[in-house]
């Protein structure tokens, strides 16, 4: 079993480039199969997520390469419209290949979606979009059978959901007619799918509000794009530098994409600087705490970056109390947290930070991809030796942490957990 071993307590200092964004290049990967044509998408970040929708394109019949970040998909003739099972649970997107297959194909077999186990993850907002948009859906024996022809229509979200949206902007770009999405999800990642489908020659806007208007049935090209940079991951480079102290430059972000992440951290007490597409970081002291965070849709607290945020304030002065307000179990860090020494209270969607003055290594394993996150950043900022273990989740979203990190200064390496570990009492001490 493969392990992160970290020793920790020393300061971060540098600069860092982040990779492309997961949560855009997936939706865009499964655009790229709406255009009888080559698409090439550059900032694509190798992450295990990344493979999977290869694995998927790949077995509809699209041929596709990867070099570097670079990804070429020849979406000329797909032969088929089943995803298998295997693929499906892989990741949470698998699911947005529902409305590009349907849209290209005119219909779709695939099953229910994996990702990060966070709580309860339905899909209904997804299905009922698809069916508003003219799809016949029947679920059968875990699987959804979809066919149909899809007709531009209004689609009212009962909730914000990111990737019912993006299921809808695929199947609408296919749909004859004029769709409107109401309460659609704004987040940046929308806006990125927005621009790639634009560069196939669809006609989308509005994305990044919260009515994105669709005139589908335009006929398509594949585009040539640039993912955008990944704003969770630097959230969490970020997370990591105000935990363990130093001064640290995130490049390769919109630092109007995490303010409400930065704003917390310097209401900590780090000091933070924006430029045009880079956040400079700088902490020396012990973090006090800050206003209470509650996650929320964009442009709200992200959920991704509530983890990593909650570890860096684990070692500090302060008292920071979190709500969870959009996934049920998104708290499966604060045990292995507490192995560190961090003070955490949950109950139920809260949770309440007591900084500590010291943290200390442990031998901790990450249940899920941001949780993994936290735990580096908490053992970049520990005394002595950590040991993580869990790294399929974190290798879903997290290219080159490493390396990334002992850039700046960091002593992390990967190796496996048996030589590595000592008894979990002893680790750190
Ligand atoms: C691949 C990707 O982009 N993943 C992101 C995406 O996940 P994902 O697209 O799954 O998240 P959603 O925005 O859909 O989820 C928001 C909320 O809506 C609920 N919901 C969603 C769909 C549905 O059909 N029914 C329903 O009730 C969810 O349970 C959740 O409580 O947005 C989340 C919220 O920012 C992020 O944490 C994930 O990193
Ligand atoms: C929850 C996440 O991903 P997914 O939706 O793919 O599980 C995440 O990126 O933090």
């Amino acid at each position: 079993m493969s392990a992160l071993i970290v020793e920790g307590g020393r300061p971060l200092s540098g600069t860092v480039r982040v990779h492309g964004a997961k949560n855009s290049a997936l939706p865009i990967l499964a655009a790229a199969i709406l255009a009888p044509g080559t698409s090439v998408i550059h900032n694509c970040p190798p992450l295990s997520d990344v493979t999977a929708s290869l694995e998927i394109l790949r077995h509809l019949g699209c041929r596709v390469t990867q070099e570097g970040t670079t990804v070429t998909v020849d979406a000329t003739a797909p032969v088929r419209w089943d995803v298998p099972h295997a693929l499906m649970r892989e990741m949470r997107s698998s699911v947005i290949f529902l409305g590009a297959i349907l849209g290209r194909m005119g219909e779709a077999d695939l099953s229910f979606p994996g990702g990060c186990e966070l709580g309860p993850r339905p899909i209904d907002l997804h299905l009922k979009a698809i069916r508003t948009l003219g799809g016949e859906i029947e679920e059968r024996g875990g699987r959804l059978y979809c066919r149909g022809a899809l007709k531009g229509r209004e689609v009212i979200f009962a909730r914000p959901s990111v990737g019912a949206t993006e299921n809808a902007m695929l199947a609408a770009v296919a749909a004859p007619g004029t769709t409107i999405l109401c309460n659609a999800a704004r987040e940046p990642e929308i806006v990125d799918l927005q621009g790639f489908l634009t560069a196939m020659g669809a006609s989308v806007r509005g994305a990044g509000t919260s009515m994105v208007v669709i005139e589908g049935g335009r006929p398509l090209h594949g585009g040539e794009y640039t993912v955008m940079g990944d704003r969770i991951v630097a959230c969490t480079y970020l997370a990591a530098a105000a935990a363990a102290g130093g001064e640290v430059t995130v490049t390769g972000v919109d630092p109007r994409h995490i303010s409400t992440v930065t704003s917390v951290l310097a209401e900590a007490g780090c000091r933070v600087v924006s430029q045009r597409d880079a956040v400079c970081l700088s902490s020396d002291a012990p973090l006090f705490g800050s206003r209470p965070i509650h996650t929320a849709p964009y442009p709200g607290f992200p959920t991704d970056a509530q983890p990593p945020l909650m570890a860096a304030l684990c070692k500090g002065k302060g008292t920071t109390l979190f709500v969870e307000n959009i996934f049920e179990s998104r708290y499966r860090h604060v045990d292995e947290l507490a192995r560190m020494g961090a003070d955490i209270r949950v109950e139920g969607r809260v949770a309440v930070v007591c900084g500590v003055p010291e943290l200390h290594g442990a031998a901790v394993e990450a249940a899920d991809l941001r949780g993994g996150a936290a735990l580096v950043v908490a053992a970049l900022a520990a005394e002595g030796r950590s040991v993580i273990t869990g790294l399929k989740h974190l290798d879903r979203g997290y290219w080159h942490l490493e390396e990334a990190l002992g850039e700046l200064g960091a002593q992390i390496t990967r190796g496996g957990a048996e030589e590595e570990s000592e008894p979990s009492a002893l680790v750190g001490r």
